[in-house]
């Protein structure tokens, strides 16, 4: 890989945006090795959670601002589409996913953030969607993805002003889920993961699914998916055991079965 740097420990599939002399931008290159180690990740059963970062001092700066001079409207609108479809892969993801923000987290950077089930940043990150300051607007899936996330008013301002915001003011609006030190934000990140590793990834996979597209239909669709969906968990093991231990006052041990 060119762009992005990989490995699997103790059930994390990492995976590392690795251009620092250019805050990891994102450019062509990287959205199709992103879509390529994750799709990897999501059929390695070795991998049970997949984590976002960066190298060096961001996560990422956002879209490859060099490559913009080439665009015109049409390849434009294809980087967009090849931008947002490789997010909503990433957000459609079977198994939990997470973006340790070790820095900025800007642009595209934040869009691919916001495509993760959830962020954990360092009190130094800065976030922010500054397109607006190079006379566009977000364009992999930030116009969307941000206003479910923190509600119309605030991703209004964000996107409109350019501003970026600290991590912990990013805490503060429902943002990011946890601000830790950068000494401590790789450790904390694991210790997040390790506990979605103890639960059942079966439930954890249909109750993402229901999350996010539940929310994105009508309530009774919503509803009728948590229903089917919750039926559908009583045909695994991992119900089984689930309950069995309850009843037997012991831990669980699921086995994704
Ligand atoms: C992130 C900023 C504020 C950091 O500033 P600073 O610390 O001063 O670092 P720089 O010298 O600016 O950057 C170092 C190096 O990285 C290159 N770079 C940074 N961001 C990008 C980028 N998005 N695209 C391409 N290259 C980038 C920068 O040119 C430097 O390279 P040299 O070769 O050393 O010159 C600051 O960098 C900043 O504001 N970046 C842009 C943030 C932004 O506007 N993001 C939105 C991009 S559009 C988008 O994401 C569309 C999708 O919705």
């Amino acid at each position: 890989m060119e762009t992005v740097e990989t490995k699997i420990e103790n059930g994390i599939g990492w995976i590392i945006l690795n251009r620092p002399d250019k805050l990891n931008a994102i450019n062509l290159k990287m959205l199709e090795e992103l879509e390529e180690v994750t799709k990897n990740f999501e059929e390695n059963n070795d991998v049970k959670i997949i984590i976002f970062t960066g190298n060096g001092k961001a996560f990422s700066a956002g879209a490859d601002i060099s490559q913009f001079k080439e665009l015109n409207s049409i390849s434009a609108w294809n980087f967009a589409k090849k931008g947002r479809r490789v997010m909503d892969y990433i957000e459609s993801v079977s198994k939990p996913t997470i973006a340790m923000i070790n820095g900025y987290a800007l642009g595209g950077g934040l869009e691919l953030a916001l495509a993760c089930d959830f962020r954990i940043a360092a009190e130094e990150a800065s976030l922010g969607l500054p397109e607006i300051n190079l006379g566009i607007y977000p364009g992999f899936g930030g116009t969307q993805r941000l206003v479910r996330a923190i509600g119309k008013a605030k991703a209004m301002e964000l996107m409109m002003t350019g501003d970026r915001i600290s991590a912990k003011e990013a805490e503060r609006i429902g943002l990011v889920n946890k601000v830790v030190s950068l000494s401590s934000l790789k450790e904390e990140t694991i210790k997040f993961a390790g506990k979605l590793m103890e639960k059942s990834p079966i439930a954890l996979a249909i109750l993402k699914h229901i999350i996010l597209y539940g929310n994105d239909s009508p309530l009774l669709d919503g509803l009728n998916m948590e229903s089917l969906g919750w039926g559908v968990a009583f045909s695994t093991e991992d119900e089984k055991e689930g309950v069995s231990a309850f009843l037997e006052k012991r831990k669980a041990v699921f086995k994704g079965k």
